[in-house]
């Protein structure tokens, strides 16, 4: 893997948002510059509790230490919707094996059952729950319900930071969002293995609001080919921006790069991912952000291996049959992705 640059990512407190005008008019510059710099941030002051988020890694650690016969009684292969378990070496990113476990789960709703629809309209469905770990179904729901309201309070603030209307992209979130929760764990891999926790990619919602442990391995494109390491820090979410984001500024915000390394053999790192959607049958309009910004905005990226495309479920469709080839093949036939 090519070398490292060290620097360090900003950090934003979001309970400044409580602070007086001054206090929030920083904050509101913080975001901005973060988020259009780097596209890269720690969240601190963020509200949700430290006895919830140990709560939700230690369910995490349980679910992977199963057997593996009772987590493929989840598997996602077996879900039209993209929800379960995926053994390492599964899922695909840019062409080759990720080597990371994950459980995937996404707003529980009842399957849609109009053949003639759009197929993104498969995405939405019921989650895959075991049932030899019953508390995970609780747990992880209230964690979707307070990270919603986090991820929903930040991106206002990020809004109001760009001189729109707090609730500007409160239309495409919608009342029926796409929520995404992926647990993660990335076993240790031998110097001589490929070392591609997951390779190379940029997510494909909104937001996206990491809880990393103490294991390192997350790094950001900061520039091309330069990649820094996502130092953990206790006490606060990674941040990173999204695709429709980058597509709502015209690429005033651009949704940046990264992947993880695989820790070194006989360790592990866990992950919780949360990535806030929007709601799949909306379309992503370009915002008038005020003239001063416009004039940097660089034009969403064009890149022929991921085209970014304003209909919301088609994006989020297409990043996840290229991921999940089982489940494409099984039920998506006819992208024929092979
Ligand atoms: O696990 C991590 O640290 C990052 C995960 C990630 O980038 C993703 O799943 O999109
Ligand atoms: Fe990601």
């Amino acid at each position: 893997m090519t070398s490292t640059d060290k620097i360090r990512l900003p950090v934003i407190d979001l309970s400044l948002l409580q602070g007086d005008p001054c206090q929030q008019k920083q904050l509101s510059e913080q975001l901005r510059k973060a988020a259009r710099d780097i596209g890269f941030f720690y969240l601190r002051g963020h509200g949700i509790s430290d006895d919830l988020i140990r709560t939700v890694q230690q369910i995490a650690r349980r679910f992977f230490e199963l057997p593996e016969a009772d987590k493929l009684t989840v598997r996602m292969a077996n879900s039209p919707h993209f929800r379960g378990y995926n053994r390492a070496g599964v899922e695909i990113t840019r062409g080759h094996p990720d080597y990371r476990e994950q459980f995937d789960i996404g707003a529980e709703r009842v399957a849609v059952n109009t053949p003639d629809g759009p197929a993104w309209q498969r995405l939405q469905g019921p989650n895959q729950w075991p049932v030899m770990l019953p508390a995970l179904r609780d747990v992880l729901t209230r964690w979707q319900h307070e990270m919603t309201a986090v991820a929903l309070k930040l991106l206002r603030a990020l809004a109001v930071s760009l001189s729109l209307p707090e609730q500007a992209f409160d239309a495409l979130y919608g009342s029926l969002p796409n929520e995404h929760i992926k647990l993660i764990r990335y076993p240790g891999q031998p110097v001589t293995a490929s070392g591609q926790g997951v390779g190379a990619h940029k997510d494909s919602g909104f937001l996206t609001l990491l809880l990393q442990d103490q294991q390192g391995g997350l790094q950001v494109e900061v520039s091309p080919g330069a990649w820094t390491d996502v130092t953990p820090m206790a006490g606060t979410f990674v941040v990173n921006i999204g695709e429709l984001l980058e597509l709502a500024t015209n690429g005033y915000l651009r949704a940046t790069v990264h992947r993880v390394v695989s820790p070194a053999e006989a360790r592990e790192r866990l992950s919780v991912a949360f990535f806030l959607g929007a709601q799949l049958d909306t379309t992503v309009p370009v915002y008038p952000l005020p003239d001063a910004l416009a004039q940097q905005a660089r034009g969403a990226a064009s890149d022929p291996l991921n085209p970014l495309l304003r209909d919301v479920g088609w994006n989020y469709l297409k990043g996840r049959l290229r991921s999940h080839p089982e489940v494409a093949k099984r039920f998506y036939p006819e992208f024929n992705t092979e």
